[in-house]
């Protein structure tokens, strides 16, 4: 199954540059197009600008220079159509609430009903293999599980445009591994789903997008953008592939320049 192409443009970046106010220029004239049903993943040096990058898509920081629309829109207009979830390394859950409260707190903050968002949720806990751990408390769980649970929380709101900021940073290999199975499982499920990504780590990138956007050492630019024309589903036998391998090393010599 080939990814969709579809014609709806959800981030439009033109020139988009970012200056933060102690003088630091984090981003200099950024060009990005991305489009529905894409996965795409962001692979940089350490303070090149990729967090910077998600901070101005989800409104909570302005560009300096350039134009930024996101669903069509402007990002803090986006932002309220609770279009856009996150997820983040640190799975920020709270340890006093079980699993499924924290899961369907973002339907508590939109005044949804007790009963349908408890529904909702153990949707989503079922799309992440944790059906059984509803009522356990997040210091139960492993840290692949507490990963499980934040992603289950931003699936809940059927987010169009999913923003995944270093997940797997945290974990070991294995458990890395695994997750970015479920995780392509997940969105290959719902490919009207749209996923940037993070990651410090080429072999993710390429195992998990559609296309990898290389980014430059600060002043963060686009370097390269990189597509991965393997189809879907894709499985851990594709690590092993030649073709594997020639798509870590573009990607590799990309972020040489
Ligand atoms: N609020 C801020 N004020 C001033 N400078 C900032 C601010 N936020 C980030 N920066 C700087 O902007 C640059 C880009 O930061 P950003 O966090 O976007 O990079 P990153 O690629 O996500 O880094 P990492 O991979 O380490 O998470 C860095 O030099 C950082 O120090």
């Amino acid at each position: 199954m080939e990814a969709m192409a579809s014609t709806k443009e959800w981030v439009r970046m033109d020139s988009v540059s970012k200056v933060y106010p102690n003088g630091t220029t984090a981003l200099q004239e950024v060009d990005l197009s991305v489009r529905e049903g894409e996965f795409l993943c962001f692979v940089g040096p350490s303070g090149c600008g990729k967090s910077t990058v998600f901070k101005l898509i989800t409104g909570l920081s302005g560009a300096t220079g350039g134009t930024l629309e996101v669903m069509g829109t402007s990002p803090q207009q986006a932002r309220k159509q609770s279009d856009t979830a996150f997820v983040f390394q640190d799975h920020t859950l709270l340890p006093w609430s079980s699993v499924v409260d924290n899961v369907s707190l973002p339907l508590a903050l939109r005044g949804m009903s007790r009963k349908q968002r408890r529904e909702e949720a153990e949707q989503a806990l079922e799309l992440v293999g944790l059906k059984d751990y509803v009522k356990a408390m997040p210091r139960q769980l492993s840290g692949g599980m507490k990963m499980r649970v934040s992603i289950a929380r931003a699936l809940v709101s059927k987010p169009k445009l999913l923003l995944m900021d270093e997940p797997f940073g945290a974990l070991d290999e294995i458990t890395r591994q695994t997750l970015q199975l479920e995780l392509l499982d997940i969105w290959s499920r719902n490919k009207e789903m749209t996923v940037l990504f993070v990651t410090h780590n080429v072999f993710e990138a390429v195992f998990l997008s559609t296309r990898v956007v290389v980014m430059t050492p600060r002043p963060g630019k686009v370097a390269a953008t990189i597509d991965v024309p393997v189809p879907f589903p894709r499985d851990a036998s594709f690590r092993t592939t030649p073709r594997f391998g020639e798509l870590v090393r573009s990607v590799s010599e990309a972020l040489k320049h």
